[in-house]
């Protein structure tokens, strides 16, 4: 294995990941750095043909080149898509598609003509744009036939000039702790206390009132029992008496109270929905507020301690905890008054002493069972965790089933979702059996032992009763009230075991409060974290001319607190762009997320343009390395992350007045199409059958397609600055060009991190990252 990493230039993993530990690759590895691995996975399988998909596109054209020797040397034959025209050097065969239904294929043969220079031009004159994309990689087999090397690259007709370097030695043990995001936990009565200030903060609210509804309709399900308990006794009474008037009367009565109970039972469950649906409403829009603020959501995946499962906690675990929470209100009304109301009962009927022995019954079976209750809590929040685990399995190959599919990884799959479920069913079956075995005790504690009890009271009262025992209607008193005590006692028990299952849910709740209130600190943590990065960083937002983005003495530290560059100095002016180049890994991208306030700034001080300006304008954009698409029309991809009406009102403010009455959305739509124009990514607009089209973007587009669409997004928000993170490496060295040409003209001065050497004419200053421990070096390009 080792020698695998080495021949990737990757052995420094080894030393970094020493631990078998799981490490979260996609988000710790630079994209490099990953294709690299991916080399790696190539050499240690050795196979005959490989297919390579633009694998390579975010390493150096070095690096590219010892791959595709390396894999030459392996005997294995490649079928490679890129756009790179190096890499035909390695090739023998061209297949070119024009992405309308032409191709051709060119051989690598010593006798095969070469097209001429204006050959190619006279082609040109004949294509359409997308045809002539394809031709830059046929041209640039053409003149690498012969050559077995790469062309020379267009980096050495420019010369550079110092400006500024990192210090040469530092220490290692002073280097500033990159802050991570941890909170400080507090005690579960405090989480509950907050919790109820979000749910219910009046009584005059909705939810307010509808709690005391649902305590009115508790109150009335108890009065309504307790008249059909005592109606159950009068019935055995009026039988005993044969008293056929007052039979019908009551059959009345009791149909009546059928009918209220019917009406009661149900609009609580109605009621204790509601209240679940408005808490749930209520607690997602307190945790979003936080989470979707100051990217507090990249701040509790990417860089907190623990592996936190934000994604499970806010939709599944807030509905299971307010679907617990709204259960336990009637849960625990109910059995409180039913306590109250049948003790009062039972002290009519029996005196103290029966109340006294219900009580001290009560009190020792309560005490038993709590002694004997797993740690449901536990359990539960466990048992919640292991199924966000299992979903996110399902999430990750949802994400990536093509890349999957390619591999043929189904099996290596399944056994990897298989783990994740094993647990969750071992552990589900843990909890199933600990709850079986607790229910076999909870049950005969609080159903079953409570009858002995019922019959010594009833003994109780009919040795205590007076009067004549042979007369009918003492008969008819005495089997009323001992059919009476039994359902109180009855009742009684019920209410003491709902009590007692309380006890359990109140456990099993506390881990769900536990977990969705870890969730909330964190999340506090990363907006008061936000104030103090913030604090380091001194936003200019004077006039024009002083608008400037300057690194002074920064240190850039990646969250598991690896040096990438010592005290860096840099300042980005308006007009004078700046090339960042270095190997993979040695923390272009970081620069990035430093720049754009992600990652902290340890020391040092950055001045940068504030993010927005005064009229809702972004000053710095930032296009990603990792294309993104958002969900909704073609229209949304290109001004995300505006919404429609705030693109429309731009473009109309960007009109003159004369087009005030052609509408927003057209003038948009105007604009948009010469930007679609721009990027060469027209025929999307007719493909897809316009501008409200809502499609899976990140499926239907291909990754150059996806690339050109970020470029428009930047066109249309024409930043101050643009920062450019190999957001081009997988489209044509002509387009490319061409959309750089574009940014400079559109007067956008660009930071760019990539690997082509095609695109240094584009850029006045580089900054170069030597060995990703700490060096680097600021050049001036002369041209
Ligand atoms: N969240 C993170 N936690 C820990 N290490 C990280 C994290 N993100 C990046 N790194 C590490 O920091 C180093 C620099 O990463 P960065 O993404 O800046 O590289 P890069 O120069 O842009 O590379 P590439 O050319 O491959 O895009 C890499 O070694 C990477 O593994």
């Amino acid at each position: 294995m080792a020698e695998l990493l080495k021949n990737v230039d990757l052995e420094y993993l080894l030393d970094r990941y020493p631990s078998e530990k799981e490490v979260n690759w996609g988000d710790e590895l630079s994209l490099g750095e990953q294709q690299r691995l991916g080399m790696a996975r190539l050499f240690y399988h050795k196979p005959k043909f490989a297919i390579l998909d633009e694998c390579t596109s975010a390493v150096t054209t070095d690096m590219e080149e010892r791959f595709c020797a390396k894999v030459r040397a392996m005997g294995t034959s490649c079928i490679t898509i890129s756009h790179r025209p190096a890499l035909v050097a390695f090739h023998d065969v061209v297949l070119s598609l024009d992405g309308e239904g032409g191709w051709s294929v060119q051989y690598k043969r010593a006798d095969s003509p070469a097209l001429t220079d204006s050959e190619f031009s006279k082609k040109r004159s004949s294509e359409t744009e997308r045809q002539s994309d394809a031709m830059t990689v046929q041209r640039a087999f053409s003149s690498t036939k012969k050559d077995s090397a790469f062309s020379a690259s267009r980096s050495q007709f420019y010369s550079s000039g110092l400006i500024a370097a990192s210090p040469t030695e530092g220490d290692a043990s002073s280097l500033p702790l990159f802050p991570q995001l941890e909170s400080v936990p507090r005690i579960l009565p405090l989480r509950v206390a907050s919790m109820f200030k979000i749910l219910v903060p009046t009584v005059l609210d909705k939810q307010g009132a509808q709690l005391l509804a649902v305590a009115i309709l508790v109150l009335s399900r108890t009065w309504i029992s307790d008249r059909i308990a005592s109606l159950n006794g009068t019935t055995v009474k009026y039988v005993l008496e044969q008293d056929k008037a007052a039979f019908i009367k009551l059959i009345g009565i009791s149909v009546l109270q059928s009918a209220a109970s019917s009406f009661v039972a149900p609009s609580l469950r109605h009621l204790t929905s509601l209240l679940a649906l408005g808490w749930r409403i209520r607690l997602t829009k307190h945790l979003l507020k936080n989470y979707l603020r100051n990217n507090a959501y990249y701040k509790v995946f990417q860089m907190s301690r623990t592996n936190v499962d934000a994604d499970q906690r806010l939709t599944q675990d807030l509905e299971k905890l307010s679907s617990d929470l709204s259960g336990l209100v009637t849960g625990m009304v109910k059995p409180t008054v039913d306590i109250l109301w049948f003790t009062w009962r039972m002290k009519l009927l029996t005196g103290r002493r029966g109340v006294a022995i219900l009580y001290a019954y009560m009190l020792l079976g309560l005490g038993f069972l709590r002694s004997v209750t797993p740690d449901f809590g536990d359990l539960a929040s466990r048992e919640q965790q292991l199924e966000g685990t299992f979903r996110y399995m399902h999430e990750r190959l949802r994400t990536h089933a093509e890349s999957v599919a390619f591999f043929g990884g189904g099996t290596r799959e399944k056994e990897m979702i298989e783990s994740r479920y094993r647990e969750l069913f071992n552990h589900s079956m843990l909890l199933l059996k600990k709850k079986w075995l607790f229910g076999i005790i909870d049950d005969f504690i609080t159903k079953q032992l409570p009858h002995n009890v019922t019959w010594g009271l009833s003994l109780m009262y009919a040795m205590e009763h007076k009067g004549d025992r042979a007369s009918t209607s003492t008969q008819g008193e005495l089997a009323h009230a001992l059919r009476f005590l039994a359902s109180v006692v009855s009742q009684s028990f019920l209410a003491f075991g709902d009590i007692l299952e309380l006890n359990r849910k109140f456990v099993e709740l506390s881990g769900g409060i536990n977990r969705i209130f870890e969730l909330e600190e964190l999340l506090d943590a990363a907006q008061h974290g936000q104030h103090h990065d913030d604090s380091s960083i001194r936003s200019i937002t004077e006039a024009h001319k002083d608008e400037i983005i300057s690194f002074s003495s920064v240190d850039i530290i990646t969250p598991t607190q690896k040096l990438l560059a010592r005290q860096l100095n840099c300042d980005i002016v308006p007009g004078k762009s700046l090339l960042v180049t270095g190997p993979n890994g040695s923390g272009k991208s970081s620069i990035f997320r430093v720049l754009r306030g992600l990652w902290p700034v340890v020391n040092g001080r950055l001045i940068k343009p504030q993010h927005i300006d005064s009229e809702s304008r972004c000053r710095i954009f930032y296009v990603p390395q990792r294309s993104y698409t958002c969900l909704g029309t073609l229209r949304d991809q290109i001004i995300y992350p505006l919404s429609c009406e705030e693109a429309e009102k731009r473009a109309l403010s960007l009109t003159t007045e004369g087009h005030e009455s052609v509408g927003g959305t057209n003038i948009l739509d105007a604009h948009l199409k010469t930007i679609l124009e721009n990027v060469k990514l027209l025929y999307l607009l007719e493909r897809e059958g316009g501008w409200d089209t809502s499609q899976n973007w990140e499926d239907i587009l291909s990754l150059g397609e996806q690339q050109r669409l970020g470029m428009a997004r930047l066109f249309f928000h024409k930043p101050q600055f643009a920062i450019l993170d190999e957001c081009t490496n997988a489209t044509s060295v002509d387009v490319e060009e061409h959309l750089y040409k574009l940014a400079n003209d559109s007067g956008i001065t660009v930071i760019t991190s990539s690997q082509r050497p095609a695109l240094i004419p584009f850029h006045s200053v580089e900054l170069r990252l030597i060995d990703g421990e700490g060096k680097w070096e600021l050049r001036t390009i002369e041209q």
